[in-house]
């Protein structure tokens, strides 16, 4: 059974080997290619050599692909030995099946990669840089090296149709003959599995949408876009998304790419408009643009050219090659798509018009639309197996690429007419950025010119100054010597006038020389004077300021001694100061203690009164309080004699009728002369204190006195009067304070007296009440009249007037 598959006229024939014939190619045959209305979609097929799997399987291995490259034919037949022996028929009589096909190219498992892109892919590619949208699709059954084609190795003879398009692309652009051209080359890498888009440049990007818009056509929504400026780094991108494409191992290949993937490589172009124009003199519609502003950018024209490299993913027979699970799924999926897109491609070979076409049925074909019927120049490149275990898979792949290859696509270059592209952005911002460059410069270079020419001002107006100042100087020299000439020649016509001249020159005269000896004899003489004068002044200066110098030593030691003296007598106002208020101190304080003395003394007269009229009335007579009561006839003595000198005249009249006694003096009277005899020592206490302060006061009238002859001596001397420093202020705060302190002292000591007296005096006074009842009473009294006396003496003691003093005083 042989099939002879040119088109839809596929013919079963039994009857032996099929012989191609006239007009049996269909629309594919180079005689259908006449009415091609253009080239825009070309299908090559290409056969790769046996791989080891294939020749060392289980049945031995059978070619069934004959190529012929002239012819643009291939044959693929269940026994390709037979068919193409020459003269007919096979001999072994067996029918076998075998398929004819006619396409853009075909090349045989020899074939270079060179070759192949030289041939079926440089024009598409480099088309892009004229701005069209171009593609290099590449189908075909599992492991039939699609891969290999469109990538192969980066470096070396093997290097695919990618490398070799990017190293053109990029060669192209540096070997752009006009050197007004501007390229931006951006590339982006996706692939499609399991129907779901993903960015294979930038990690986390997936399940990405598909968009299409009229000037940008159909495009990847958030697919990133990386500028690349060489193919190294094409290159690392491609890597880069290697390292993420989904990959495995199957039965049919170790490698196998088990999804769909898109390298897009876009490249703008933007040349002067003006080149392209055939307009003379550089003008467009009459308009010379050149001369409207030279500053402004000259007008561009952009093309867009876009670059689809797709390598799909391999049909597989399920059943074939065993897959389950995970690539069992994977499998479907790509014969899903792969479906779809054939489905695709017979919608748009179909006759009917306006048929529909399934792009949407899958992100493939989807993707596809511009590149499959679109705006695109594209190159299906098939790929073959030539083993007989593939044969299905390639007669099913022939009879795909030979349906595409009636696709009619209408490409068109892309230019950017609306300013939209990424190139044009650029070249605004390049623009925006070089004119404020431009400002920039333009504004420091007429700064500087500025500070240039105010620095010539300034310099200018520095030689005027200096100009205007000599000229001055130089016309008072002028001035000068325009006054002294016309002294000069006053004073020879002066002179002149006096002379009679004969012939002679003035100056040789003797009349003339006589006058001027004279003259200078005057002169020196009135000079001679003048010095003596001088001299003299200078000698009474100078003896008039030693004078001084001696008289100014003078007062300085006497203004020392005055400063000395006046110290001393500060010194001794205070110490006078002190002492007297000392002495007015003591004094008061004897009067409180003579008050206190006269108010106890009272009180005994009192008590002995009482103690009479006990003694008198009572029964029982007590002889010791007899004599006790004895003892006040001396009390009365001693406040006679203290009547007398008036210092009892307070004291109560009763006790003047109080009985005399006799005996020896009581310790009471012994109490009341002691005090008696402290007051006569007060008294003259007091007179030697006066006496003192009087033989003081005369030292101070005397130094002050000394003083005041010493200030009139000092302000003689010196005409103004001295100043003296006061007693410190300190030495008169301290002085304050000491006295203070003996204020307060005395004051403590004389309630303290006070309180003691009193008691004492209480119990003496309770002794005497109690006096009849208690035996033990009356050396009770006598105890506490020696303790009275003790209190005494130590208050005189503490009043500081020891008997010592007194005595030293006396
Ligand atoms: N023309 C060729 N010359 C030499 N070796 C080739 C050629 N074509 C393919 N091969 C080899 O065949 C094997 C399969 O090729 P490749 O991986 O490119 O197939 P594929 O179609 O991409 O498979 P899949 O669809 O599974 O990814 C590779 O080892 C490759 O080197």
């Amino acid at each position: 059974m042989t099939y002879a598959a040119d088109g839809a006229e596929a013919t079963h024939r039994e009857d032996g080997p099929r012989t191609p014939r006239e007009g049996d190619h269909g629309a594919s045959t180079p005689s259908s290619e006449g009415h091609r209305t253009d080239d825009n979609f070309k299908v090559i097929v290409r056969v790769r050599p046996p791989l080891l799997r294939e020749l060392n399987g289980v049945r031995p291995y059978q070619h069934t692909v004959c190529v012929d490259p002239s012819a643009r034919k291939i044959i693929l037949s269940e026994n390709v030995d037979a068919i193409t022996q020459a003269g007919g028929p096979p001999k072994d009589g067996y029918m076998y099946a075998t398929y004819d096909f006619t396409f853009d190219r075909v090349y045989d498992q020899d074939d270079e990669q060179e070759e192949i892109y030289r041939q079926s892919a440089r024009d598409s590619v480099l088309s892009v840089l004229e701005g069209y949208n171009t593609g290099i699709i590449a189908y075909g059954q599992t492991g039939t090296g699609k891969t290999y084609t469109m990538e192969g190795t980066m470096d070396g003879s093997e290097r695919g149709i990618i490398p070799r398009a990017v190293e053109d692309i990029f060669s192209c652009i540096e070997n752009d003959p006009d050197p007004s051209s501007k390229y931006l080359v951006r590339a982006s890498y996706l692939q499609i599995y399991n129907d779901i888009i993903s960015d294979l440049l930038k990690e986390g990007r997936h399940n990405l949408l598909i968009r299409e818009d009229h000037k940008r056509g159909v495009y990847v929504e958030g697919l990133s876009e990386w500028v690349v400026r060489s193919p190294s780094e094409v290159y690392s991108l491609m890597e880069q998304g290697a390292q993420q494409r989904a990959t495995g191992t199957t039965k049919m290949n170790e490698i196998s790419s088990r999804s769909h993937a898109i390298l897009i490589i876009i490249v703008e172009k933007s040349t002067l408009l003006h080149q392209e124009s055939n307009t003379e003199d550089g003008k467009i519609g009459g308009v010379g643009w050149r001369s409207q502003d030279e500053t402004k950018e000259a007008p561009r024209r952009v093309k867009v050219g876009k670059l689809n490299l797709v390598d799909l993913a391999g049909s597989e027979r399920v059943h074939v090659t065993g897959a389950t699970g995970k690539r069992l799924e994977e499998s479907k999926k790509i014969n899903q798509s792969l479906s779809a897109l054939g489905n695709v491609i017979a919608a748009l070979t179909d006759q009917r018009p306006r048929a529909h076409i399934p792009y949407r049925d899958s992100k493939v074909t989807r993707i596809l639309e511009d590149s499959v019927g679109g705006n695109c120049r594209t190159t299906m490149i098939c790929l073959i197996s030539p083993a007989l275990e593939s044969f299905a898979e390639s007669v099913s792949t022939l009879k795909f690429a030979n349906r595409a290859k009636r696709i009619r696509n209408e490409a068109h270059v892309n230019e950017d007419l609306d300013q939209r592209t990424l190139l044009r952005k650029y070249e605004r911002e390049l623009r925006r950025l070089k004119s404020e460059l431009k400002q920039r410069s333009k504004d420091l270079v007429d700064k500087r010119k500025l500070l240039e020419v105010e620095e010539q001002k300034r310099r200018a107006e520095r030689d005027k100054l200096a100009a205007i100042t000599a000229l001055e100087k130089r016309s008072r020299e002028f001035m000068r010597e325009k006054t002294e000439k016309r002294r000069l020649e006053t004073r020879i016509s002066g002179m002149q006038s006096q002379l009679l001249f004969g012939g002679k020159k003035l100056e040789d005269s003797p009349a003339f020389r006589n006058l001027l000896a004279k003259e200078h004899r005057r002169m020196r003489g009135e000079y001679e004077g003048r010095l003596r004068e001088l001299e003299r002044e200078r000698q009474s200066v100078e003896q008039d300021r030693a004078q001084v110098d001696h008289y100014k030593s003078l007062l300085l030691k006497q203004r020392d001694i005055m400063i000395a003296l006046t110290a001393r007598l500060n010194e001794r106002d205070e110490q006078l100061l002190a002492l007297q208020e000392e002495l007015d101190a003591v004094e008061k304080h004897q009067r409180q203690l003579e008050d206190v003395l006269d108010h106890k003394t009272s009180e005994l007269i009192h008590l002995r009164k009482a103690a009479v009229e006990h003694t008198t009335t009572s029964t029982t007579k007590d002889t010791a309080l007899g004599s006790a009561l004895g003892e006040w006839k001396q009390v009365d003595e001693f406040r006679e004699s203290l009547g007398r000198n008036g210092y009892l005249e307070n004291i109560d009249n009763d006790q003047n009728s109080s009985p005399s006694r006799d005996g020896q003096p009581s310790m009471v009277n012994q109490l009341e002369d002691r005090v008696a005899s402290l007051k006569q020592q007060h008294e003259h206490l007091r007179k030697d204190v006066e006496a003192r302060l009087e033989e003081k006061n005369h030292l101070i009238e005397s130094t002050r006195q000394e003083n005041r002859q010493l200030r009139e001596l000092l302000s003689r001397s010196s005409g103004s009067p001295t100043s003296f420093d006061p007693i410190s202020a300190r030495e008169v705060q301290s002085l304050r304070e000491q006295c203070n302190i003996r204020k307060k002292e005395r004051e403590a000591l004389k309630t303290i007296l006070n309180s003691k007296m009193k008691r004492m005096v209480d119990d003496v006074a309770c002794t005497i009440k109690d006096y009849g009842h208690q035996e033990q009473a009356h050396s009770r009294l006598m105890a506490q009249v020696q303790a009275l006396g003790q209190l005494l003496n130590a208050t005189v003691g503490a009043l500081g007037l020891s008997d010592r003093d007194v005595a030293s005083r006396q």
